[in-house]
């Protein structure tokens, strides 16, 4: 045979075996299965984040590529798998169904439903992976997201399109203020997505029916990947609740997504990376934990006219212990987030709820987007809060104080107990414009500390109709309403005093 023949027969079984060899490579076996991880040999062809089939019907996720063999993460029961099984590749990226029909459900991390309210009917899937929103998509932060929490929307504004992180001990209120700001959204156009990391199911049960009591499931969506649902769908509910989000703001909706807890997240992935025998880092958590968050975060934004102006607002929670912002996973998210607020334990115990520590609570961006009749009256309140923390420590054991530091630490006490908000209490615009103007401008001063707080609420309430639709509509305070509150307040006062002396 001469070479020529010799190249042309190499080539004529090379293409014969062609066909074989890429559908060998779209289907593999398992060589090992246990604690949700499966080894899978032959898959040669897959790709990261690729899903994956195995013959009992159950589905995984290719989480590690090696030179012989692929690590693969099961999203269901390992029943009936084992050495030798086979696994065939879908050759797409996990997904999850979207649409406006998954509004007021709860669905699993795969977005099947998990509330017994039947299927939902979806046309369109987006892979639950993808690369955020560019430079040139992305607009400035300039839209207020109001919260409803006073302390918030005074002092650290969050704005649409903003990553604003909850931080803060165990049972610090940390879940309410993002419960309190999804019941906030109420006929402002905008569609809240709750995704539950590593909770009880029970829990999810209750939230859930928190915000069906204030008919809040008209707009929102829960993605629940509880505890007893095991570390891959806990992975992995962050981003398929992204990508449900992300289905909206194409559409030039706005949309707040909270991720309840990222700590939690954190310890999902660091299970499997430790199953995958990856190299444990810091706190034994793989080196890719911070791109674990960063990439999740970053599809938070909001999108130029020209994209579909829609913004993803996200409220990621973190949860510290004993009060440590400087371990690992918390200096993470502090530094991707456009800033945090930050819940402490003394204050919580104290009765000061929401237990919002304002100096170590920050907004990076959102001051830009703060509604107008808010930053005018609530201008002076962060600095004379500070001064009031100041002096309380100062003056703590000191019985002889004069008169300005007396007169600095009523005023602050008085500040403090208008920031004492209860539960699922959201504070529209009019009514936070109304009490930071009576309280920032010393009008509370002769008002008993103990009744200021029922003082205020009853005021806000008893003024005229035409003044609050006025504020709540231009989003601005006028010297004229200004003048009108003030007015309002002597008189009421005058009605209300003398029952201060009885
Ligand atoms: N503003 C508030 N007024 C009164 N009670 C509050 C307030 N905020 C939270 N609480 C109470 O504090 C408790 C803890 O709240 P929450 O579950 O929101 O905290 P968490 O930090 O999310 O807890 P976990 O660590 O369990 O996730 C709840 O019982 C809640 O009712």
């Amino acid at each position: 045979m001469n070479h020529s023949d010799e190249i042309l027969s190499i080539l004529r079984e090379e293409i014969e075996q062609y066909d074989n060899r890429t559908r060998c490579d779209e289907t593999g076996t398992v060589i090992e299965v246990g604690d949700g991880i499966a080894t899978v040999y032959g898959l040669n062809r897959a790709v990261y984040g690729e899903l994956v089939q195995f013959d009992t019907g159950v589905h995984g996720i290719v989480l590690d590529l090696k030179r012989d063999s692929v690590g693969v993460v099961l999203l269901g029961s390992e029943d009936g798998l084992h050495e030798g099984s086979a696994v065939s590749r879908t050759g797409r990226a996990a997904d999850v169904p979207v649409g406006d029909a998954m509004i007021g459900r709860t669905v699993n991390a795969l977005g099947e439903p998990i509330d017994g309210l039947g299927p939902i009917e979806t046309t369109e899937r987006r892979p639950i992976e993808r690369e955020a929103s560019g430079v040139v998509s992305r607009e400035p932060v300039n839209q207020p997201m109001q919260t409803g929490i006073l302390a918030i929307d005074a002092m650290v504004p969050i704005g649409r399109g903003q990553r604003e992180l909850i931080i803060g001990d165990r049972q610090t209120g940390k879940t309410s203020i993002a419960i309190d700001t999804i019941l906030n959204q109420k006929g402002q156009d905008m569609i809240c997505i709750y995704v539950a990391i590593g909770q009880k199911a029970s829990t999810v049960a209750r939230l859930r029916g928190t915000l069906e009591k204030y008919s809040a499931l008209d707009y929102s969506i829960i993605v629940s990947a509880t505890a007893a649902d095991g570390a891959p769908q806990q992975y992995i509910a962050p981003y398929a609740g992204a990508a449900i989000g992300e289905y909206f703001m194409s559409q030039g909706r706005d949309v707040l997504i909270v991720y309840d807890d990222l700590s939690k997240h954190a310890v999902a992935y660091r299970t499997l990376s430790l199953l995958l025998r990856r190299s444990p880092g810091r706190e034994a958590y793989p080196g890719d934990v911070f791109y674990l968050h960063s990439r999740l975060l970053e599809r938070a934004c909001r999108l130029t006219p020209e994209y579909g102006g829609g913004s993803m607002t996200a409220l990621p929670i973190i949860e510290t212990l004993a009060g440590d912002v400087s371990a690992y996973i918390p200096t993470n998210v502090i530094s991707i987030t456009d800033g945090q607020i930050y819940l402490e334990n003394d204050l919580f115990f104290a009765g000061q709820r929401p237990a919002i520590n304002v100096g170590l609570s920050v907004s990076r961006v959102g001051g830009a987007a703060q509604t107008k009749a808010i930053k005018k009256t609530a201008g002076t309140l962060r600095i004379d809060l500070a001064r009031f923390r100041e002096l309380e420590v100062f003056t703590q054991f000191s019985s002889d104080l004069d008169k300005d530091t007396q007169q600095a630490l009523e005023h602050g006490k008085r500040l403090m107990e208008i920031l004492k908000q209860p539960l699922c209490h959201p504070m529209p615009v009019w009514r936070q414009a109304v009490i930071l103007y009576a309280a920032t401008n010393g009008l509370l001063s002769d008002v008993p500390l103990d009744r200021v707080r029922d003082f205020v609420q009853k005021f806000a309430d008893s003024l005229p109709d035409s003044l609050l639709t006025e504020i709540q509509s231009t989003g601005t305070l006028t010297g004229t309403a200004a003048e009108q509150i003030r007015e309002a307040l002597k008189t009421y006062k005058d009605q209300v005093s003398a029952a201060w002396q009885a």
